[in-house]
C-alpha cells in the first residue's frame, strides 16, 4: 500500500517537473534571440538570474543596479530568467515610446493581491481591465486637475505648520546631540494630507507617536517587495513567520479601511456626496453596479493612500539626503526660499510658482532616486523592437531608474545638480530630457494621476521646512537605499535639525 502510494506520488512529481523542463525550454527558445545575462549549466537553465538577484538585493543593494549594469554590458534591449518567466528590458528613447505611448501595452499588475492577500485589488493602480479603468481614470481626473488642487492649499498649507510644529518640538525634546530620522515623519506627514485631501479624513498619523495605520501600509508594501524578489519565499521554511504577519497587516489595513469607508460614507450621504474629493467623486458619478461595489471602493481608498502617501515622502527623504551631501545646492536653495518667501508662513500658488530652484531640486531627486523605479507591461501581441521580434505575453519591466543614471541622457548622472531642469543653465542644454528618459511618473495613459498633487506637496513641504530650520546629516548613517516597493533611504535620512532664528 505505502509502496503503491509512494509510485504514484512519484510519477506526479516527476510529470509535474517534466512539464516544468518544457516549459522553461520553450521560453528560452522563445527569447534565445534577445542578448542578455548568460546562464549557467542545468542550475542556470531552470533558475535563470534568479540567485544573482537574491544575493544582491539581500547585500542591501538596488535589482535596479544590476539592471544598469546589464544594459550597458547588452545594449538597449535585453531579457533576463527568473525561474519560468523572462523579463525584457528596453532603456533606449524611441523604444520607451513606442511601448508606452505608441502600442498602449497593458499593465501587468503587482501589489494587487500580494502573497495571495488583497492589497490594493482591483483599485485604479492596479485594474487590467481597460474599460473599467478608463470610466474610474475619467472621473478622478478632474479631481485631480492642477487648479482643483490649489483649491486645497489650505490644507498643504495647515498640514505643513503642524509638521513644522511637531519638529521643533523634537528638536526641543531631543536636544541637539540626537538625530532624528526625517523620513519616518514625513511618511506620516504625507499620510495626513493624502487622507484629509482624498477623503476627508482625519488621520492625525504625525501626533501619534506610533502610527499603526502607517505600519499596516509598510507591511503591505514589503509584501510586494519581497513578491517581485524572491518568488519562491513561500516556499522557505525561514519566512513562514514573517510571511503570516506581512499577511495579518494587509488584513489589519483592510480592516481600517473598511471602517473608516463606513463611516465617511454615512457622513457623506447626509451632504448628499457634495464634496469635492475622491470619495465623494467616486459616488456621484457612479453609474454602472460596479462603481458601488464596496469592495472596489476599499481598493480604490487602499490605492489612494499607497500612492499618495509612500512616494511623496520618499521624493522628499532623498531631497534632504542629497541637500546635506551638496551643501552648494542647499545654499542657493535657501537663498530662493528666503527671498520669496521671508518670514511668511501661508505659501500661495504665486509664491509656488517662483520657486523655481526648489522645483528644480524635488525635480533632480526625482531623476537620482525616482521612488517607483520601474513599472511593468505585459505586450498583447507580437511586435518588433530595434529589428528583434518581441513575443505575445512578454512581460516588460519600464527602466525609469536605468534611463535617468544613463550617461547618453543625463551626463555625470551619479551627481545631483538641479541645474539640468532649469532651463536658462547652460548645462541644462546638455542632458536630454524628455518625456522618454525622464520619467519619474511614467507617462501615456496610465501615467501617474496624483502627480500634480505631488509636485505641489513636494514643493511646499521642501520650502516650509528649509524655511524653518538650519540642518546635517548624521555621519553615522547608511547611505544605502533599498527597494520597499518603491525606493527608500534605508536609514530613513538621520539628521540633526536646529530651528533657525
Ligand atoms: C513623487 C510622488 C509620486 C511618484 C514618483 C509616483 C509615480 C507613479 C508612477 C510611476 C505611476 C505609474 C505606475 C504604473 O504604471 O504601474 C503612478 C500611478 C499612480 N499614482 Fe503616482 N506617484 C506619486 C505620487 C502620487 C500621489 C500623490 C498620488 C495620489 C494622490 C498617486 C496616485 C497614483 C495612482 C492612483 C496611480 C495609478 C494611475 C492609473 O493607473 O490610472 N501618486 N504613480
Amino acid at each position: 500500500m505505502i509502496k503503491r502510494i509512494f509510485l504514484s506520488l512519484s510519477s506526479v512529481l516527476i510529470g509535474l517537473f517534466t512539464l516544468k523542463t518544457i516549459k522553461i525550454y520553450l521560453i528560452r527558445r522563445r527569447y534565445k534571440h534577445l542578448p542578455g545575462p548568460k546562464t549557467n549549466g542545468i542550475i542556470g537553465f531552470y533558475f535563470g538570474q534568479y540567485f544573482e538577484i537574491v544575493n544582491h538585493v539581500s547585500n542591501q543593494n538596488l535589482q535596479h543596479e544590476l539592471h544598469l549594469k546589464w544594459s550597458k554590458l547588452y545594449g538597449s534591449i535585453f531579457k533576463y530568467q527568473v525561474l519560468d518567466r523572462m523579463t525584457v528590458i528596453i532603456s533606449n528613447e524611441e523604444t520607451v515610446k513606442a511601448t508606452l505611448i505608441d502600442e498602449d501595452i497593458p499593465k501587468k499588475p503587482i501589489a494587487a493581491f500580494p502573497l495571495g492577500e488583497r492589497f490594493l485589488g482591483f483599485g485604479l493602480l492596479t485594474e487590467t481591465d481597460k474599460s473599467k479603468w478608463r470610466h474610474r481614470r475619467q472621473i478622478l481626473n478632474h479631481v485631480f486637475k492642477k487648479d482643483i488642487l490649489l483649491g486645497n492649499l489650505n490644507e498643504f498649507n495647515s498640514k505643513g505648520d503642524i509638521l513644522i510644529e511637531h519638529l521643533k518640538n523634537l528638536c526641543l525634546s531631543n536636544g541637539s546631540s540626537s538625530s532624528l530620522q526625517l523620513f519616518y515623519e514625513l511618511n506620516r506627514l504625507t499620510l495626513d494630507i493624502i487622507a484629509k485631501v482624498a477623503f476627508d479624513l482625519d488621520t492625525n498619523c504625525l501626533k501619534k507617536s506610533e502610527s499603526k495605520l502607517n505600519l499596516y501600509i509598510t507591511k503591505g508594501l514589503e509584501a510586494t517587495t519581497l513578491e517581485i524578489i524572491d518568488p519562491l519565499c513561500k516556499f522557505k521554511p525561514n519566512k513562514w513567520s514573517s510571511i503570516t504577519n506581512l499577511k495579518e497587516s494587509m488584513r489589519k489595513l483592510r480592516k481600517f479601511s473598511i471602517e473608516s469607508l463606513t463611516i465617511k460614507l454615512k457622513e457623506l450621504k447626509d451632504t448628499q456626496f457634495l464634496g469635492k474629493n475622491v470619495l465623494s467623486f467616486l459616488i456621484q458619478n457612479a453609474k454602472t453596479e460596479e462603481d458601488f461595489d464596496f469592495e472596489r471602493l476599499v481598493d480604490d481608498f487602499v490605492t489612494f493612500f499607497i500612492g499618495g502617501q509612500e512616494t511623496t515622502a520618499n521624493a522628499l527623504a532623498f531631497c534632504f539626503l542629497e541637500l546635506g551631501q551638496n551643501p552648494e545646492v542647499l545654499k542657493k536653495l535657501r537663498e530662493e526660499i528666503d527671498s520669496v518667501l521671508g518670514s511668511k508662513k501661508y505659501i500661495n500658488n504665486d509664491d509656488l510658482s517662483k520657486l523655481e530652484y526648489t522645483s528644480a531640486v524635488f525635480k533632480e531627486s526625482l531623476r537620482k532616486w525616482p521612488p517607483v523605479a520601474s513599472f511593468s507591461r505585459i505586450l498583447d501581441e507580437d511586435i518588433e523592437l530595434l529589428g528583434y521580434k518581441i513575443p505575445k505575453n512578454t512581460f516588460f519591466l519600464m527602466p525609469v531608474y536605468v534611463m535617468a543614471r544613463s550617461e547618453k541622457y543625463f551626463p555625470e548622472p551619479e551627481e545631483f545638480k538641479p541645474e539640468r531642469f532649469l532651463k536658462n543653465d547652460p548645462f541644462s542644454s546638455q542632458n536630454r530630457i524628455s518625456s522618454y528618459t525622464y520619467m519619474p511618473f511614467s507617462i501615456g495613459p496610465r501615467n501617474c494621476i496624483g502627480q500634480n498633487f505631488a509636485k505641489i506637496e513636494g514643493k511646499l513641504i521642501l520650502a516650509k521646512i528649509i524655511q524653518n530650520f538650519d540642518f546635517e546629516l548624521d555621519p553615522n548613517q547608511s547611505f544605502k537605499v533599498v527597494q520597499h516597493a518603491t525606493l527608500r533611504p534605508i536609514d530613513g535620512v538621520k539628521i540633526f535639525l536646529k530651528p533657525r532664528q
